[in-house]
């Protein structure tokens, strides 16, 4: 069987608010993407590796890779206007059999075993994704008012979300919409159930400046 991890860094970063996009941001001394990267190739499963940028940083990325002196083999593959078109684009360029993990490229700390029940995981159920329960109380907003949901009836979703390969192709044919904020959403809308394996809390999305605060304190030397 072939695997493919699909990372995700075709984002301009909005909400982090700073100029240059938070996939390129130092980690540790090593920009974000790198250290995601790293995770899926010293993960078991080693899969090719597929990283999804916007046109316009591919050039800095390469500067960046030779600054950093880094090698691990990937390929690039152009960004789309939002995430479903990134992923979108890469799914167009696998054509074996095989099962794809589809991941942030800002979720740096993601462990290689966590990648690795994700594949097996996939292999055995035909997809899965990351996620873990809400810690905190929840309440949802409707017409004005805020009621009360059940926490351990939520879970919060990480990535990486492994689809087998006909999964995929089948559910981005579809039209963009709104709601699909992830991959899961997209594979449910066409009549997949999707299954859950537990994720880690410190599987954290930088999104916020505090995100990369956190994943400094979290990141071991
Ligand atoms: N057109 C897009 C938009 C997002 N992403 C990627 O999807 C992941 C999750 O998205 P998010 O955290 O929302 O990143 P941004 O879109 O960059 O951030 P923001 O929404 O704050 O602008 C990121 O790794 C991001 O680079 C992508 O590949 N292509
Ligand atoms: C895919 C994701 O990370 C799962 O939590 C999330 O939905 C991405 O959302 P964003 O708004 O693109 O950051």
């Amino acid at each position: 069987m072939k695997y493919y991890a699909i990372i995700v860094a075709g984002g301009s970063g909005n909400r982090m608010q700073t100029e240059t996009p938070k996939q390129f941001l130092l980690l540790k001394n090593l920009p974000v993407l790198m250290h995601t990267i790293k995770a899926f190739a010293q993960s078991d499963t080693q899969p090719k590796i597929l990283l999804v940028l916007s046109k316009d940083q591919q050039g800095y990325w390469k500067r960046l890779c030779d600054e950093f002196n880094f090698y691990v083999p990937h390929e690039v593959i152009d960004g789309g206007e939002q995430r479903f078109h990134s992923v979108k684009n890469a799914i167009a360029t696998i054509e074996d059999e095989s099962f794809v993990a589809i991941h942030d490229a800002v979720r740096p700390l993601v462990s290689k075993s966590l990648i690795d029940n994700c594949f097996k995981a996939a292999e055995a159920q035909g997809n899965v994704i990351a996620a873990v329960q809400s810690s905190d109380s929840v309440r949802m907003l409707r017409d004005d008012k805020t009621s009360a949901l059940k926490r351990d009836e939520i879970y919060l979703v990480q990535t990486p979300q492994t689809f087998s390969l006909n999964i995929l192709k089948e559910a981005y044919q579809q039209d963009f919409a709104d709601h699909f904020t992830d991959d899961a959403s997209v594979v449910e809308s066409i009549g997949y159930g999707i299954n859950i394996i537990e994720g880690e809390r410190g599987n954290i999305k930088i999104t916020y400046p505090i995100d990369l605060e956190l994943a400094e304190l979290l990141l071991k030397n």
